[in-house]
């Protein structure tokens, strides 16, 4: 109840990406008000059924600068439509927020008796159901498999113990774990990475305590049109649904004093940045290592991927999902591929994050201890397929609150993504996607999550391609 009640008063007030008639600072679903709108028959017949030294994050380097990016990880201009699974687009404040839910028969998927009189309707109730329905997703998209149906189909688990002894032989065997789990899965959980637990809690709960506030609160954070960092939320099509989530985009620039001090204007709360640069560098570190890993894993030569580690660098988004009252027609994040080389993930104790695998989703169960990794649409270019990244989701639940933090490890925008020549060589292929830059991607990303790099592609892939070397 105290969780509900405090995402009620942190009802945020985005306007709709898709309707270009919002206004930024409407109220919760006055983006949505008109009977074309209110009284869509979808809504209505809704019946259930790199380098550790690598310097601070820039938009330059990142490629995330453009305007917009967005869910899962990517980024940036929360007026249009999401460039990547980072940017930020606005959306109607998650419904989440309590004050606005839809009346309970319409959480059941059934109509509302007293709202079939359009007559009768006050503006204040269509505000309400607009936005309720704003949040419901269309039948085909909704999720199958909630938030805690495990199975026993798992992402591998990889101990990262080597990177810390350094032992040769530890290593050996761990490559050839992380080279099956990129092969088959594209996602794995890290145990024994080396982020303090104490320091995921303090982030953690600096997150739960920004998310707390009133959204007028949050609003002063609000992420610029033509930024990377601020409170805005994951990105969606224009033409879908709404995500049931809020996020808040933060780099290693001047921003973060500055978010503290707008936030925290008598100074109290200073691990609000400590903690954010402690987890910074050390998730870059480890998301630089992790690439080291990945490129031993491929057997060849690392030279042709300095340039994109040279200069990589992070955003992190704290992702904030309430509970939800209608988990089973909502989502929490859309189904997206990461825009990024590597994604870190910590996901805490609470389930919600679902991958792909052979077409069928599947519930990711939630390790404390570990960190999720998954490989983005950047490296899966520059393997020329043979790693690919792979399609993920955040679904929500009824009645507890999940944060995640997701690191994105990207390169600059300026860097043309090129798969290695010598892994081409050795496969036999040439490259599958035509050349193309960083930012030229993230302008195809803003409104395509999902098959981005289909644009990019010279010819399908008709087959997957076998790994060319001994797997042991
Ligand atoms: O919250 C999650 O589990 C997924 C987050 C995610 O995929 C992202 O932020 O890109
Ligand atoms: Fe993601």
């Amino acid at each position: 109840m105290a969780e509900s009640a405090t995402f009620m008063s942190g009802a945020t007030s985005f306007s709709s990406q898709g309707n270009s008639t919002a206004s930024p600072r409407a109220e919760p679903g006055e983006a949505f008000v008109s009977d074309q709108i209110v009284f869509t028959p979808r809504s209505y017949s809704a019946p259930s059924s790199t380098s550790p030294s690598s310097p601070s994050f820039s938009p330059q380097k990142m490629g995330i600068l453009s305007p917009q990016i967005g869910t899962t990880s990517g980024d940036l201009d929360i007026n249009s439509t999401p460039p990547c699974s980072v940017a930020g687009m606005r959306s109607p404040s998650p419904f989440p927020l309590g004050l606005d839910s839809p009346p309970a028969s319409r959480l059941r998927g059934s109509p509302d008796p007293s709202t079939t009189d359009r007559s009768i309707k006050t503006l204040e109730q269509k505000r309400k159901e607009a936005v309720s329905l704003a949040y419901v997703w269309p039948t085909e998209h909704r999720p199958a498999i909630q938030h805690d149906e495990f199975t026993d189909i798992e992402i591998p688990t990889i101990d990262l113990t080597c990177l810390i002894s350094k032992d040769p032989v530890a290593r050996k065997q761990v490559v050839a774990q992380v080279r099956a789990a990129c092969l088959n899965w594209g996602f794995f959980h890290a145990v024994n990475h080396g982020i303090p637990h104490e320091l995921l809690e303090r982030v953690q709960k600096q997150a739960q305590r920004f998310f707390a506030m009133p959204k007028e609160e949050k609003l002063k954070v609000e992420r610029d049109p033509k930024g990377y960092t601020g409170y805005g939320n994951a990105g969606v099509k224009p033409t879908d649904s709404q995500p049931w989530s809020e996020g808040f985009y933060l780099a290693n620039d001047s921003s973060v004093d500055k978010y503290s001090q707008v936030l925290w204007p008598h100074g109290d709360n200073e691990d609000f940045g400590n903690s954010y640069r402690e987890y910074n560098e050390k998730a870059e570190n480890l998301a630089a290592q992790l690439m080291d890993l990945i490129i031993e894993s491929l057997e060849v030569n690392a030279d042709h991927f300095q340039p994109y580690l040279h200069n990589a660098s992070g955003l992190l988004r704290w992702n904030h999902y309430p509970p939800c009252p209608q988990p089973h027609k909502s989502l929490g994040m859309a189904p997206h591929t990461d825009f990024n080389m590597l994604t870190v993930l910590h996901q805490g104790d609470i389930g919600g994050l679902q991958v792909q695998k052979d077409g069928k989703w599947v519930a990711v169960r939630p390790n404390g201890d570990a960190l999720a990794i998954n490989i983005g649409d950047t490296l899966q270019v520059l393997t020329n397929a043979l790693y690919k990244s792979i399609p993920h989701r955040a679904v929500v639940n009824r009645t507890q609150t999940r944060i995640s933090l997701a690191y994105f490890y990207a390169p600059t925008t300026k860097s043309e993504i090129v798969p290695s020549p010598e892994l081409l060589e050795r496969t036999n292929q040439s490259s599958i996607y035509k050349r193309f830059t960083m930012e030229e991607y993230l302008a195809v990303k803003k409104g395509q999550l999902l098959n981005t790099l289909q644009h990019f592609t010279l010819e399908p892939l008709t087959q997957s391609l076998a790994f060319p070397v001994h797997t042991e």
